[in-house]
């Protein structure tokens, strides 16, 4: 029997309200100051314990998206709504938001415990009080044993993994991944995969995944978000069930070669699109 992914996550089986809106994108375009759109009249609503993934080729306007769910940058038109969140000033949802860029962004004069501290300090937790949360975080990103090492004393992998619990040292909502493997080698990227879907079935996050890849959404997500280009929009949504638990076994599965085959064509055709609309 087909089963979501998203029911057989522990930290979601006990959900039974309906789903809520975490963050919706309204009409959303972005038109940059050199007369690049970006963006075209985006619409999104992420559902509180998604994986979703923004899947699209280069230049269709993912990381755009993201930046502006995350308030770093604004939309010329539209607007992002938190149905579910308190609001700050700014508008944002203060503290329910962590992000994950691609560079894992380290200060490299500070050991993994500072870096995954910074979030707490600008806070204004002390140290004593942050600590906690710091170890709690490392040891579920498996750095427990790395708190007093330097970024340069770590692989690409562990850099990674301290960006992600800086990430998540604040308990936030909804976290922010942007093209976060692309840089690693593939097994140290499945690897981070694993990770990554483990903990969020640990703790019931949403997730929004910048990808290009075809073979990491289909193996991540529970719902795929696929963009065209020239203007960047959404070009298909694809909703993933899967039968069971997505670990090596699903990796050579009959099931996930048909999915990774069924995004496949999604991407091609947005593609296509992109092109003719060149
Ligand atoms: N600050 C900016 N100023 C002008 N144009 C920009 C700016 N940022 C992005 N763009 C342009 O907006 C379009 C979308 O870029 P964006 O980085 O969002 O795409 P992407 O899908 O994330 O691409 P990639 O997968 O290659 O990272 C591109 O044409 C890009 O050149």
């Amino acid at each position: 029997m087909l089963t979501d992914l998203a029911t057989s996550s522990p930290a979601l089986a006990g959900q039974t309200a309906a789903p809520r809106v975490v963050v919706s994108m309204r009409h959303v375009s972005k038109l940059f100051s050199n007369g690049t759109l970006a963006l075209k009249d985006m619409s999104l609503d992420v559902q509180r314990g998604e994986f979703l993934s923004l899947l699209g080729p280069s230049g269709c306007g993912k990381s755009t998206a993201l930046r502006i769910i995350a308030g770093l940058g604004a939309p010329s038109t539209g607007q992002i709504d938190w149905p579910s969140s308190k609001i700050n000033s700014k508008g944002l949802p203060e503290g329910d938001v962590g992000f994950v860029f691609q560079e894992p962004t380290l200060m490299p004069w500070q050991t993994v415990w500072g870096n995954v501290y910074l979030p707490l300090r600008l806070r204004g937790v002390s140290k004593r009080d942050a600590d906690p949360a710091i170890m709690e975080v490392l040891a579920s990103v498996g750095l427990a044993d790395f708190t007093k090492s330097y970024p340069r004393e770590l692989s690409g992998g562990m850099k990674m993994r301290v960006s992600i619990a800086r990430a998540l040292v604040t308990k936030p909502k909804l976290l922010l991944m942007d093209e976060p493997f692309a840089a690693l080698d593939e097994i140290t990227r499945q690897k981070l995969n694993d990770d990554v879907l483990r903990l969020w079935r640990e703790t019931g996050i949403t997730v929004i995944f910048v990808t290009h890849s075809v073979f990491e959404s289909a193996f991540l997500s529970n719902r795929i978000v696929v963009m065209r280009a020239r203007p960047g929009q959404v070009y298909a949504d694809l909703p993933l069930i899967t039968s069971g638990v997505r670990d090596e076994n699903y990796r050579t599965s009959e099931e996930y070669r048909a999915t990774t085959d069924t995004v496949s064509r999604a991407l091609q055709e947005a593609i296509m699109r992109g092109a003719q609309a060149k």
